[in-house]
């Protein structure tokens, strides 16, 4: 077993426990561009990889320990000195995934190949110790059943914890996941095996969920009242590139759609879960899918990318793909949730690999949700002329708009009526020298600002990151939670309340007026359901 002296452990060691972490399809992209640099990461960082660790590439390519270094090297960023440490752990042993037909029926000798290797390593360690092995599935799923079954004849631990890691797609279709489900639930007890989704481990997903359920102004928004469509959109500045032989039997909608997209579109849609457990939030998620409209041809446009002006190769050109495929490398489809929530509103997923120069500068993953403006206000926003701070009904924006706005307001007849007979409850109830002063753009002192913004107001110190160009001063009559105006205003938080970094971004970048992203809070000022959002001064 030469490949182990290089692997091996400090024999003085007396940890309890050791891990030997098997990556399957050791060969392929995501082993290089994910699965082994995150193991680095938790290598560098010292206490989240055990000690006594030892990382098994499994594929069937002919490669050696150092090829296998080599290729993994530039992938892994850090000092030099840690890289080859972490790259000393990693080994190599090449097998088969499944028998020929030939060996059916016969013990897969290759993963007896890859259990002695683990338990070469094990053995250097005390018998009390446990002995624990984790299986990562960086491989297409057509091969989880017949890599489940070598794993679960040969290469369970005798001492200590196995567990399974399968990657998305989890099958191609409903019939094929349900059959691959019975097949590894059959070999494997549920704890023991971990079905991944990468992107719901990304900060910027799992900040969904803080971003709408905790900013009090964005809750009652999030709906078809306020938003015209959701734009879910995953870019990629590059093709295939040697990937053919798993991307070719699923295509763009299997590999992106079905899994990473749909999960951040239930996360866009569900409405707030009980608690934040698995299941509850599960369950959300489930409702939302539940209530999506089958997908029809006209709502779905599919794509292939070909050879770039600049001789990038297209996707045919890639020598792994199968000459003429028509395998989708875009695709855009338009779902529908049919619930009170949502219910018109488009949800827009457009995933493509795009190896050009342009596409180059244009990869993200992105969430739009551009807001309605009622066309008066959106048309003079459009030209730059209007001031509004917020959504207003159709007709008062409108006389805004044009200048000649000489009432307070124009409200609209039965809220005017209300107004008039002293009985109106509604939120706006402004004195009409501030309502004029807010018709002339001049109101931003006017606002009963929590006392140190106010303060800072006054002082012309603050700098709210979301100054809209034409809006700015009225958006600072935002009532911000004080401890965060605080630090908005001192220019110290450039996400001053839990949003999306890519959306907080863009808001202090201004970026994102045209739609008027911020301003429907003053439709729901308006409607007269959210009136604890402004104070006016009495
Ligand atoms: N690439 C990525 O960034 C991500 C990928 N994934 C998922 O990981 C899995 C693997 O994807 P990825 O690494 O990109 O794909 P690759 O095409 O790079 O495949 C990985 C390895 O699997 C083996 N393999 C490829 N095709 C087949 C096949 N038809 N039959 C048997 N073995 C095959 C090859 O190894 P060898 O020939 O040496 O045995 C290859 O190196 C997929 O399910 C994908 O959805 C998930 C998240 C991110
Ligand atoms: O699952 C996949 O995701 C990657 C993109 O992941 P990201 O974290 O870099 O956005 C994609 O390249 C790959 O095709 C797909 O299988």
């Amino acid at each position: 077993m030469s490949n182990m002296s290089d692997a091996g452990k400090d024999a003085s060691s007396s940890a309890s426990t050791c891990v030997s972490i098997a990556v399957l399809g050791a060969s392929g992209d995501l082993a290089k561009k994910k699965t082994y640099p995150a193991l680095f990461k938790l290598f560098e960082k010292q206490s989240f990889l055990p000690k006594d660790v030892i990382i098994i590439g499994y594929a069937r390519s002919a490669m050696t320990n150092e090829s296998l270094r080599d290729q993994l090297r530039g992938y892994l960023k850090g000092k030099k000195e840690e890289v080859d440490a972490f790259l000393q752990l990693c080994i190599y042993v090449a097998g088969q995934y499944k028998l020929s037909p030939a060996e059916e029926g016969a013990p897969p000798k290759d993963f007896q190949v890859l259990a002695n290797t683990i338990a070469e390593f094990e053995a250097t360690f005390p018998g009390d110790c446990g002995k624990n092995r984790l299986f990562y599935l960086a491989l297409p799923p057509v091969v989880y059943p017949p890599v489940c079954e070598g794993i679960k004849k040969c290469c369970m631990s005798p001492y200590g914890w196995s567990r399974v890691v399968v990657e998305k797609p989890f099958g191609k279709d409903l019939a094929s996941s349900e059959d691959l489900n019975e097949q590894i639930c059959g070999l494997f007890d549920e704890k023991q095996l971990y079905r991944i989704d990468h992107y719901l481990g990304k900060e910027i997903v799992q900040n969904l969920m803080v971003m709408r359920f905790a900013n009090t102004f964005i809750s009652p928004l999030w709906n078809r009242d306020n938003i015209s469509n959701i734009q879910i959109i995953f870019k990629e500045p590059f093709g295939t590139e040697g990937r053919g032989g798993y991307f070719d039997q699923y295509g763009i909608i299997r590999d992106v759609i079905q899994n990473h997209l749909l999960q951040v579109m239930a996360l866009v849609a569900m409405e707030r879960p009980a608690t934040l457990s698995p299941n509850d939030m599960r369950d959300e998620k489930l409702k939302v899918l539940k209530c999506i409209s089958p997908l029809s041809t006209e709502n779905t446009v599919l794509g292939q990318y070909t050879m770039g002006k600049n001789g990038q190769p297209g996707y045919l050109e890639d020598d792994t793909v199968p000459p003429g495929s028509k395998c989708p490398t875009f695709a855009m489809v338009v779902l529908y949730v049919q619930n009170e929530r949502w219910d018109g509103v488009p949800f827009i997923l457009k995933p493509w690999h795009l190896p050009s120069a342009v596409a180059l500068a244009a990869s993200c993953g992105t969430c739009r949700l551009p807001w309605h403006l009622p066309s008066a206000v959106a048309l003079a926003a459009s030209r730059g002329t209007c001031r509004l701070p917020w959504l207003l009904l159709p007709a008062v924006a409108h006389a805004v708009c044009r200048g000649s706005c000489c009432q307070p307001w124009h409200l609209p007849s039965a809220a005017a009526l209300a107004a008039s007979r002293g009985t109106s409850r509604l939120p706006w109830h402004l004195l009409p020298a501030v309502a004029l002063d807010v018709c002339r753009g001049t109101c931003c002192q006017l606002w009963l600002l929590p006392s140190a913004v106010a303060l800072l107001c006054s002082r012309g110190t603050c700098h709210l990151p979301w100054l809209l160009p034409a809006i700015s001063t009225a958006v600072s009559a935002w009532l911000l939670m004080p401890a965060v105006a605080l630090a908005v205003c001192r220019g110290s938080c450039c996400q001053p309340w839990l949003l999306l970094p890519a959306v907080a971004l863009a808001i202090c970048r201004g970026s994102c007026v045209c739609r008027g992203s911020l301003l429907p809070a003053g439709t729901a000022v308006c409607r007269g359901f959210c009136c604890q959002l402004w104070h006016f001064k009495s």
